[in-house]
């Protein structure tokens, strides 16, 4: 069975969550063992993936669980917005170090490497490809592209301000259009995530909520200040 018809699967069985891994930056949780720690702890809670930035950790990840590993590497560039996975060194990194899907920006905004060359770098390696997307439009390209996973990963993150809630029009749009949907960003709390899900998304991401502790600890700080 291919890797898609088995995740198809375990979706199926198990449900659609799956867990990024990504401590804050600097914070003392930002190490590879305690993000390959995470990730076991997730897959043993029921996450049917994981999404894991940097080689680092992906490869303290991998020989840990055998549940398929979404790779990104983020850079901050100077002549560019783009910040996941922006070239195609970094695919053959990311293939390299393990990931069995890579995820990467295909926004519109300028970027140094264009999206069909990065989709083909990832059919080089065999590998699934995920277009984390900030909009409708960008999510279909990708998806006539041939791309398996289209997130709505980017959505709310190319425009001045960030709303507080999740962007569940775009998983609408994107699902009805036949994408199968990895609703991602603001799913900060199972209510969230199940609305993704009834407004058609194949699976939600999880990040902050499930793994970044200071943004959970100021969530419950700011909530108890007299
Ligand atoms: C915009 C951007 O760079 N998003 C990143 C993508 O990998 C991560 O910082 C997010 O944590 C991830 O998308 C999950 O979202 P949330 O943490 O809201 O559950």
């Amino acid at each position: 069975m291919s890797l898609l018809a088995k995740l198809d699967q375990s979706v199926r069985d198990f449900g659609g969550l799956i867990v990024s891994c990504q401590p804050v930056p600097g914070s003392p949780m930002d190490r590879p063992e305690i993000v390959a720690a995470m990730a076991q702890a997730a897959v043993s809670a029921g996450a049917v993936a994981v999404r894991i930035e940097g080689i680092a950790n992906l490869e303290a990840v991998r020989p840990l669980i055998s549940e398929p590993i979404i790779g990104i590497m983020k850079r901050d560039l100077e002549d560019s917005p783009v910040r996941i996975t922006p070239f195609l060194h970094d695919v053959d990194a990311l293939a390299k170090a393990g990931a069995d899907i890579i995820a990467f920006d295909a926004t519109f905004r300028p970027r140094p490497v264009a999206i069909d060359e990065l989709i083909a770098r990832i059919r080089y390696h065999g590998l699934l490809a995920m277009a984390d997307s900030a909009t409708v439009e960008e999510g279909l390209n990708s998806h006539r592209q041939g791309v398996e996973f289209i997130g709505t990963t980017l959505s709310g993150y190319t425009t001045a301000v960030t709303p507080d809630e999740p962007d569940l029009m775009m998983v609408s749009e994107l699902s009805g259009a036949g994408c199968r949907v990895i609703a991602e960003g603001r799913y900060h709390s199972p209510e969230l995530a199940a609305q993704a899900m009834a407004h058609g998304a194949w699976a939600v991401t999880v990040g902050s909520a499930i793994t970044r502790i200071e943004h959970i600890c100021q969530w419950f700080s700011h909530a108890v200040q007299r």
